[in-house]
């Protein structure tokens, strides 16, 4: 009997890239490879696209199944600014989504058209993470590089088109850049920028291929490549993801997302009007602050990431990188409501508090914008290398008073992508194989008492602290 084919789905995230061989029948997940990143630190938030397609390499071998697979597809950290030259070469290091240096440039952008015209126009607002905005960066710091750029892409393009040696997006990621609308690029956007259309990627629909894999690279020659498309909407895909289902993912970035069928335009900001990896809408609010953050702070504190102690009167906003929901570029972390008898532990409880209450926050914009109404009783998905920890798990749980499944599917970045990959093989669409394969089952937590005396407490704190908040220290 011929074995079931296989599939390579792969996460380019910020901090590694992790890849996963699937079975295209089962869903079973086959092998694994993981290789890291660099991210520069300090003022800026960059990497370079040639070391993410060597983890590539690194991680598609390490599945095992490289030589074997049927299809594959990649998704990507959203809104990155990759700038290549004519032959195709990184001009300089990407500059990524948690890069807050844009922020002054996309607050000139929203005034220039109104907040109104960009949620109408882009479906959002741009904050500093939109690649618009980064573009504007790049024209006002390194003109040079500006002119000199041959084609404009984002990290999944940039490593779709290294395999097959063209230039595609798909409609997901091309929604986080701010110059794509439902009728294709924006001229009057571009122009606003100086960009010419011209650099930028071909979108390719939902479900079709964006070429084969050319020679030289570490799949076979020839295999056909789907469309990738942006990391939160592969994780969508992975979960095979119903309209109006909440979806919490603790990862480098905190996202909350659902699918909706009616297109969202905040003019508030809070909620990015993004498209899925189908034919749908993303709704979605991002922080900037998650697990890093949390894992900063408990290193600080001298703790393992799980001990916590409840109780006590601390606030921790963990505003560690600037923020982004809310859209505080310039803000840091703050400490605020210690006693003498507030512990560590409780410290530690609190900069989760902290990371949590903002996204569900704005969760309830989410499900608002896109026009799909889960109850507040309603469950929520935890997922992300956040969802495994206790101590996150809790929180949420008790931020929320909802219950929160979390799914079996591991790496559900990379098995979306796999999902794409496996619709070009057996000709389903996407969010039909990744239903099959179930990756959204797994253990419910009932929901607990929601803890309003704690989200009182915060919130409070949040509002008083406006002014240190848009201060920006040396
Ligand atoms: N068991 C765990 N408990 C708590 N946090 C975890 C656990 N495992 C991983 N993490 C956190 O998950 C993060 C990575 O999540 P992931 O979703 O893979 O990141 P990315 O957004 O970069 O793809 C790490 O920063 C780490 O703090
Ligand atoms: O900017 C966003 C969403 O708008 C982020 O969610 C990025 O897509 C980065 O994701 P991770 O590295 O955390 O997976």
């Amino acid at each position: 009997m011929a074995a079931a084919p296989v599939v390579i789905g792969v996460d380019s995230s910020t901090q590694a890239t992790k890849a996963v061989a699937v079975d295209v029948e089962t869903g079973e997940v086959l092998g694994t490879g993981r290789a890291p990143h660099t991210v520069s630190a300090g003022e800026g938030r960059e990497s370079d696209p040639r070391q993410w397609g060597r983890a590539f390499d690194d991680a598609v071998r390490a599945t095992g199944h490289a030589d074997r697979a049927a299809a594959v597809s990649i998704g990507g950290q959203q809104h990155g600014l990759v700038v290549l030259d004519a032959a195709g070469a990184p001009l300089r290091p990407a500059l990524l989504w948690n890069d807050v240096r844009s922020a002054p440039q996309a607050e000139a952008l929203t005034a220039r058209l109104g907040a109104h015209s960009w949620a109408g126009r882009a479906g959002s607002v741009p904050t500093a993470a939109f690649t618009v905005a980064k573009w504007a960066w790049l024209r006002d710091n390194e003109p040079h590089t500006a002119a000199a750029t041959a084609a404009v892409r984002l990290p999944h393009d940039y490593l779709t088109g290294r395999l097959t040696g063209a230039g595609t997006t798909d409609r997901g990621d091309a929604s986080g850049t701010g110059w794509w609308t439902p009728a294709g690029y924006d001229k009057d956007l571009l122009g606003l920028v100086g960009l010419d259309p011209a650099l930028l990627p071909e979108v390719v629909p939902a479900g079709a291929a964006a070429g084969t894999v050319r020679a030289g690279a570490a799949l076979r020659e020839g295999v056909p490549v789907a469309a990738g498309t942006g990391d939160n909407m592969a994780a969508a895909l992975g979960l095979g993801l119903r309209p109006g289902v909440p979806v919490l993912s603790l990862g480098t970035s905190g996202t909350v997302y659902a699918v909706t069928r009616g297109r969202p335009a905040d003019p508030t900001g809070t909620v990015a009007g993004f498209a899925d990896a189908g034919e749908d809408w993303l709704p979605l609010a991002c922080t900037l602050n998650c697990t890093l953050a949390v894992d900063r702070i408990a290193t600080l504190l001298g703790r393992e990431r799980d001990a916590v102690e409840a109780g006590g009167t601390a606030v921790v906003l963990p505003f560690l990188d600037g923020e982004r929901t809310p859209n505080l570029p310039n803000a840091s972390g703050l400490f605020h409501g210690l006693r003498h008898d507030t512990t560590p532990g409780q410290l530690l409880q609190a900069a989760y508090d902290g990371a949590v209450h903002t996204l569900l926050v704005a969760l309830e914009d989410v499900l608002r914008q896109g026009g799909e109404s889960a109850g507040a009783g309603d469950e929520l998905l935890l997922i992300g290398g956040g969802a495994q920890g206790a101590a996150w798990q809790d929180t949420v749980r008790r931020l929320s008073g909802r219950p929160v499944r979390v799914p079996q599917g591991r790496e559900l970045v990379a098995l979306g992508a796999a999902a794409q990959a496996a619709g070009l093989v057996t000709g389903e669409s996407p969010y039909d194989v990744a239903r099959r394969w179930g990756a959204a089952d797994g253990p419910l937590l009932e929901a607990v008492p929601r803890d309003t005396e704690a989200v009182e407490r915060i919130a409070g704190t949040l509002s008083r602290a406006a002014e240190l908040m848009t201060y920006r220290q040396a």
